[in-house]
């Protein structure tokens, strides 16, 4: 498994590049955030790429010095490796320190501190001219040829877009908007043109919230049929951006305007109709599981559905932080929460990746989904609506806060932040894609997924709730009746040994349970539960073996005996209205063999 250091977390540089001050090779300290600067470099050697880090050498042009610069982790652009993107490079607050093989290094933790000079990505980054302090050399002179109109960025998109090449189709139209922003005199018309090419991009490469900026950006409002055609496009473009943001409202708007301008238009039909079944599982938590099951397969394996949390609110739960509390009653069985997961990776998925992280704050050494933890920090990436719900979870490390920071180059992410949310809050949902083989996934490339709503569920190891997957829809329902304000609570983690559980929870989960079954557990002592252990272990492993089916008298007296001895384990004051969980195994196999042997009398 690829190992990976967790040090010191620090912030991200929030100072837009030009209130930076350039810093010159020779002035880089060793183990040095160098605040306030910034640094222009040119890469000079192939892009070295590891499971978890790319790394390259690059020049300082003005004094010529070379430094390895390295990026951690979240090191792909529009399924690029950043550093292949471009050679030329500006690196905010660099970061000077020495890489885990010891070498000097330029280390780059936060996709945000490392921004791509002019060229085939489209921004319109800057590098400093040569006549800057610092004598950076002019990004021009290693960008790709300027395209001279808009016209010719329009149709270069155009083609970009016919061979896939999705980040350079996208930087096209990005440099055609740029000339027609520049030309008062420029023709409406290709600007709306270009917008609405880009949205049908920036839906391609699920950058959602500018889809939806370029699709609303794109519309003529000409009544003559041609444009009304172009207008019905621009409307869908924008109603599918809405609607994979799961904003169903302004998506059926939209889709109804799309429908009005193209009547007979099939897919504002068929969109309008997918949508208000959004709606109203969004009112209702009425779904149809079994369609919506069937719809899913190891290549399709998120769910077309909505999430419906109206049962639940979050408030604060004393001592835990916040919690989710029921806003009714709610009977046994019946659906609390269900939730589309914010961000999901399945174990079968390129993307799957679980690394062993030393993490220097406690000395602990953990499982991490690193995979999760990169798709989440795209996804805010390219969609800035998204961060606030993200980094309002509960983490150890603040970083820059929950607010949504926009410079220069795109939205400030703090990955240190994300890291800490998802070691918080990331579940496990197993291959639950249909059809899919269990055994497929171990803990090299375990699924883990991320559901906003449901990251307030506190823990009790007699919980009132119990979750279940179907895809990527989280359902979670009442395990007993739950009162309007109760809080809703679920398990971290089942297993019955006490030892086992409170040290799972104090690693992944940074906290000491103090529910009553862990007070009881507690107070039974060390001898008490070892020899309960022992005699669940016994009992367990004799049920494995012996079939509740085929069972013989002998067998039931057996079993009925390894039951007590266990049950004499538990004092019966301590234990009043608690599960005796070291009974489940056994008391299930008697369960099977006694009702067999009725059904046969
Ligand atoms: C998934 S979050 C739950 C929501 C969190 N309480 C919040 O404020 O957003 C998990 C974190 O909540 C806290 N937590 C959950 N259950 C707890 C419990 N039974 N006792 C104390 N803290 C708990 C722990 O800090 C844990 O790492």
């Amino acid at each position: 498994m690829t190992a990976l250091a967790v040090g010191c977390p620090y912030p991200p540089c929030t100072v837009p590049t030009r209130d930076l001050q350039p810093i010159r090779h020779s002035e880089l300290r060793m183990d040095t955030h160098h605040r306030g600067r910034v640094l222009t470099l040119r890469r000079i050697a192939p892009v070295v790429k590891l499971t978890a880090r790319s790394w390259t050498v690059t020049q300082e042009s003005s004094s010529g010095g070379t430094e390895r610069l390295e990026v951690i982790l979240h090191r792909s652009n529009h399924g690029q490796d950043i550093l292949e993107s471009e050679s030329m490079f500006m690196v905010k607050e660099p970061y000077y320190t020495l890489s885990d093989q010891g070498d000097p290094t330029l280390r780059i933790d936060h996709p945000s501190d490392l921004v791509v000079c002019t060229g085939s990505l489209g921004n319109d980054i800057s590098c400093p001219s040569s006549g800057e302090p610092g004598g950076a050399v002019a990004a021009t002179a290693f960008a790709a040829p300027v395209t001279n109109t808009a016209k010719e960025c329009k149709d270069e998109g155009n083609a970009a877009l016919k061979q896939r090449a999705l980040p350079r189709a996208l930087a096209k139209y990005t440099n055609g908007l740029q000339l027609v922003a520049k030309d008062t005199a420029a023709n409406g018309s290709i600007a709306c043109d270009l917008h609405r090419n880009r949205a049908y991009v920036n839906l391609l490469l699920n950058r959602l919230d500018e889809a939806k900026a370029d699709g609303t950006a794109s519309l003529t409002g000409i009544k003559d049929q041609e444009h009304q055609d172009l207008d019905a496009k621009a409307y869908f473009r924008t109603g599918h951006a809405a609607y994979n943001l799961g904003d169903f409202q302004e998506a059926k708007s939209l889709f109804e305007e799309q429908q009005r301008l193209a009547p007979s238009d099939r897919d504002a039909i068929a969109y309008l109709r997918k949508t208000e079944v959004r709606l109203h599982e969004q009112a209702t938590g009425e779904y149809d599981f079994r369609k919506i099951r069937a719809g899913l397969s190891k290549t399709a394996p998120r769910a077309d559905a909505a999430s419906f949390d109206r049962n639940t609110e979050v408030k604060k739960s004393p001592g835990r932080g916040h919690g989710l509390f029921a806003t009714r009653d709610m009977d046994v069985g019946e659906i609390v929460l269900c939730e589309k997961a914010f961000c999901v990776v399945w174990g079968h998925e390129d993307e799957a990746l679980t690394v062993m992280t030393y993490d220097v704050r406690d000395d602990m050494i953990r499982g991490f989904p690193a995979g999760l933890c990169k798709a989440i920090v795209q996804k805010v990436l390219n969609n800035p609506s998204q961060i606030e719900k993200v980094m309002d979870l509960y983490g150890d490390y603040q970083g820059i806060g929950k607010h949504l920071i926009m410079r220069d180059s795109g939205p400030v992410i703090d990955t240190f932040k994300v890291h800490d949310i998802v070691a918080r809050n990331a579940f496990g949902p197993g291959p639950v894609y249909s059809g899919g083989p269990r055994a497929e996934e171990d803990v090299r490339n375990a699924s883990t997924g991320l559901w906003i709503r449901a990251s307030y569920l506190n823990h009790s190891c007699v919980s009132n709730s119990k979750k279940e997957y179907v895809g990527d829809l989280m359902v979670l329902r009442a395990a007993r009746p739950i009162g309007a304000g109760e809080e809703i609570t679920h398990s971290y983690n089942e297993s019955g040994d006490y030892d086992a559980r409170t040290a799972a929870l104090k690693t992944t989960w940074g906290f000491a349970c103090t529910c009553a079954l862990c007070l009881a557990e507690k107070a039974d002592g060390t001898a008490l539960r070892t020899k309960r252990r022992a005699l669940e272990l016994e009992a367990d492993a004799w049920a494995e073996v012996e079939h509740a089916a085929k069972a013989k008298r002998i067998s039931i007296v057996k079993a009925r005996c390894l039951a007590r001895s266990i049950n004499d384990t538990y004092e019966d004051v301590r234990y009043n209205g608690l599960p005796r969980t070291a009974l489940l195994r056994i008391r299930k196999w008697l369960t099977e063999a006694t009702t067999r042997d009725l059904a046969g009398c």
